[in-house]
Parts: C-alpha cells; sequence; structure tokens
C-alpha cells in the first residue's frame, strides 16, 4: 500500500511555457528513473504569475500542457499533479491538474481562494468545487497554495475519507514559516499525508521560499526540500492513516451542529 512520490521543486521561466515544458520534460524523466508512482509539479508551473498575459500564454484543457503531461504518464506509467493557467470562453483560472498512468484526468480543481497579494483576483475567476479524487485506488485531495490558509476548506476535503492533501505552491520566501506550520497543522488536525510541493527562484515581485515537504498523519515530516532547486523523494505508507484515526478517533467526535 505504499506510494513513492517525486515532488519537482523547480524555478520557473516567467511567462515562457514552452522553456517551462522542456525542464520539466527532463526533471520528470529523472524522477521516473526512481520508479516513483506520482510526480508533483508546482502551482503554475508552465507560466509562473504572468497573469497579465494569460490571455496569450492560458490553455484550454486540450492544449499543449496538458497532452504532454498524458504523454509523460503513459510513457513513464506514473501520475502527475500540477497547476496551470486554463481558459475556458473568456475565464481564466489557476487550475490543479491530474492525470494517472494511463493518461486519463483524475483531478481538474480551480484554485478557490484568489490571493490578492498577487493580484490574482483581477485576473482570475475562483473556482467553487472541491479537489477530491482517486488517486492508485485511494481517496486524496489536491488544493492550491492560498487554500491551505483555509482549515474549514481543507476539512470539507477530508470528510469523505481522502488520507492525502495533495498542495501545489509558489509561496514567497518570508512567509516560509507560515507554509511550513500551515501544512504540518493540516496534517495533524486532518490526520492525513501532506504532500506540498513549492517553486523556487523569484520574479520581478516575490522570491519564492521552496521547502516543499511530505508529512506523515502525525504531523512528523517524512521529507523536507530546502530552498533551492531539488527533487524531493518519500515513500509513504497510506494504511497509517487508519491507525491514527483509530486511535484519535477525531472523524467521529466531531460535532458539526456546534459549528455553524
Ligand atoms: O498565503 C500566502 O502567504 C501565500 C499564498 C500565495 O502565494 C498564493 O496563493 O499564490
Amino acid at each position: 500500500m505504499t506510494m513513492k512520490i517525486a515532488i519537482i521543486q523547480m524555478d520557473i521561466a516567467f511567462g515562457d511555457p514552452e522553456a517551462n515544458r522542456a525542464e520539466a520534460e527532463r526533471k520528470v524523466q529523472e524522477a521516473a528513473r526512481e520508479k516513483v508512482d506520482v510526480i508533483v509539479l508546482p502551482e503554475l508551473w508552465t507560466t509562473g504569475y504572468d497573469l497579465s498575459r494569460f490571455d496569450e500564454i492560458a490553455e484550454k484543457m486540450d492544449g499543449p500542457t496538458h497532452r504532454l503531461l498524458k504523454e509523460l504518464c503513459k510513457k513513464y506509467k506514473l501520475a502527475i499533479l500540477g497547476s496551470v493557467a486554463e481558459v475556458q470562453g473568456e475565464n481564466y483560472y489557476n487550475t490543479l491538474v491530474g492525470y494517472n498512468s494511463e493518461g486519463t484526468r483524475i483531478l481538474h480543481y480551480r484554485k478557490a481562494h484568489l490571493f490578492r497579494l498577487m493580484n490574482e483576483e483581477k485576473y482570475l475567476e475562483s473556482g467553487d468545487t472541491k479537489g477530491n479524487f482517486s488517486i492508485l485506488n485511494h481517496k486524496a485531495a489536491g488544493v492550491i497554495c492560498y487554500d491551505i490558509r483555509f482549515p474549514e476548506w481543507m476539512r470539507t476535503h477530508m470528510l469523505d475519507g481522502s488520507k492525502a492533501l495533495f498542495v501545489v505552491a509558489e509561496w514567497p520566501k518570508p512567509r516560509v514559516d507560515h507554509w511550513r506550520s500551515l501544512l504540518i497543522s493540516r496534517a495533524i488536525e486532518n490526520q492525513c499525508f501532506v504532500i506540498a510541493c513549492n517553486r523556487v527562484g523569484s520574479d520581478d515581485n516575490n522570491r519564492f521560499g521552496g521547502h516543499s515537504m511530505v508529512i506523515d498523519p502525525w504531523g512528523n515530516i517524512v521529507a523536507e526540500a530546502g530552498g533551492h532547486e531539488e527533487i524531493l523523494y518519500a515513500e509513504v505508507d497510506l494504511s497509517d492513516v487508519e491507525e491514527i484515526r483509530e486511535q484519535i478517533p477525531i472523524f467521529q467526535d466531531r460535532r458539526p451542529s456546534l459549528y455553524e
């Protein structure tokens, strides 16, 4: 029941999807040599925060990035998750997608909480559906960056028995302490694995903090990256979740009627 994960903590060329796709393809090839089951790429890994050019660089759900992801998943027999710039009609979204080892899309989640500090709300529409999905026959959920500051949103994802929370981010370096504490808290309070990929490098306005992490349902750090480019590997046993949920049965003990 173990799942072998590779988190690709990469720098992102601003507004240059072709360069980012080429770099990600090289890194996926490298990670695939380690026989991983799942690869996680950062938030907006094809474009960075070049929001004012989304009319040129955002893609439909059958665009070149999606075709590449499907091809890589099938070629290396693994799943890949990561968020990309999506256009649908006249609207733009920050969308977390996942494909399985057959190249089938398993996840389509539009960032629900747009981050004003980076002007997301000026350019993007927010999503309003959850990021629950199934990976290797396990229930899981995927969310994007700022979403982790909303524990009530994370909790709604965990009520179906999900065992892992995937997070993709472009989290700035000055608040990397928040990133670490929030991720650990989300793991403890939901008794789930947290698998979180942040980018590194910088754009004109921000430096990004790295520290991608894998955290177990007890809140222990299984693996943590530093502040530079790297591929972080970890192997987790999702059945650990059941043991901890039996030991301290928070999902049975919740009293939702008090929380409204
Ligand atoms: O909440 C934060 O401090 C960072 C959030 C963020 O950078 C984002 O959502 O893109």
